[in-house]
């Protein structure tokens, strides 16, 4: 089934790298469709303006309800009927975190559309009224400021695609990479390959031995020791996806 992804910013040309390799090849292929939207176009006044003060005062601006609702309204008439409700995803700092988990359970959607806020963020009534016609996630990429939501959604999209049936070449490597990335699993081994010399820098010797056994104990010992020392919250982290 071919997953359908629509993005609505003031810098719609933010997303023309999707078109490029990976997903480009998905959308080559049929198994995706991605369409950027301008905010502006649903703009109407001379300055096409999209954002003002902020009631209560304050510093910053706010993006105006008008030009979302129209832009929303506009996705959800395009859509075929009887239909299920879109997802609606809207990066920001305040949103849960997204994760792995997130990502694999995004990946089963349909639609999805992603809401790009700059400036301090969208009057708030646009997800109050989102709530009601989009299944809507308000997520955050992590604990720093971006100055909008599109390289968020850049990189949730990525993370999203990736795991969408037929997307990847080679399922197998999502097995692997998928246990160690997702944030319950421990950090990923250090990893070489030819020439064995470099630079006067060698290549451990438990890693051509042919002993496969010496290989994966030394493997988890390595990922052990990185993930205790960056990421000890993930240590014994009793999950369902980690007996
Ligand atoms: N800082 C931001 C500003 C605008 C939209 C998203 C964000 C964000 C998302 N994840 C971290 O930050």
């Amino acid at each position: 089934s071919v997953m359908r992804i629509d993005t609505i910013s003031i810098f719609p040309e933010y997303f023309a790298p999707l078109h490029l390799s990976l997903i480009g090849k998905a959308i080559d292929h049929g198994l995706l469709e991605v369409s950027s939207h301008d905010l502006r176009e649903f703009t109407h006044d001379r300055h096409r303006s999209v954002d003002d003060t902020p009631y209560g005062g304050g510093a910053g601006m706010v993006m105006k309800p008008e030009p979302w609702g129209e832009a929303l309204d506009s996705i959800l008439e395009q859509l075929p009927s009887p239909r299920r409700r879109p997802v609606l995803v809207v990066p920001t700092p305040s949103g849960r975190p997204f994760t792995q988990h997130a990502a694999a359970e995004l990946a089963g959607a349909e639609h999805l559309v992603f809401a790009c806020g700059r400036y301090e963020g969208i009057d708030h009534r646009v997800l109050d009224w989102a709530d009601e016609h989009f299944e809507l996630h308000e997520l955050s990429l992590g604990d720093y400021v971006l100055n909008g939501g599109e390289v968020a959604a850049l990189a949730m999209i990525e993370a999203i695609v990736r795991l969408v049936p037929g997307v990847i070449g080679n399922p197998d490597s999502l097995v692997e990479e998928s246990y160690s990335a997702s944030t319950r699993g421990m950090l990923e081994y250090p990893v070489y390959t030819k020439p064995s010399q470099w630079r006067g820098l060698e290549v451990p010797g438990v890693l051509l031995s042919g002993d496969h056994g010496a290989v994966d104990a030394w493997r988890a010992l390595r990922s052990r020791e990185i993930t205790a020392a960056r990421r000890p919250d993930l240590l014994d982290q009793e999950s369902p996806d980690r007996p």
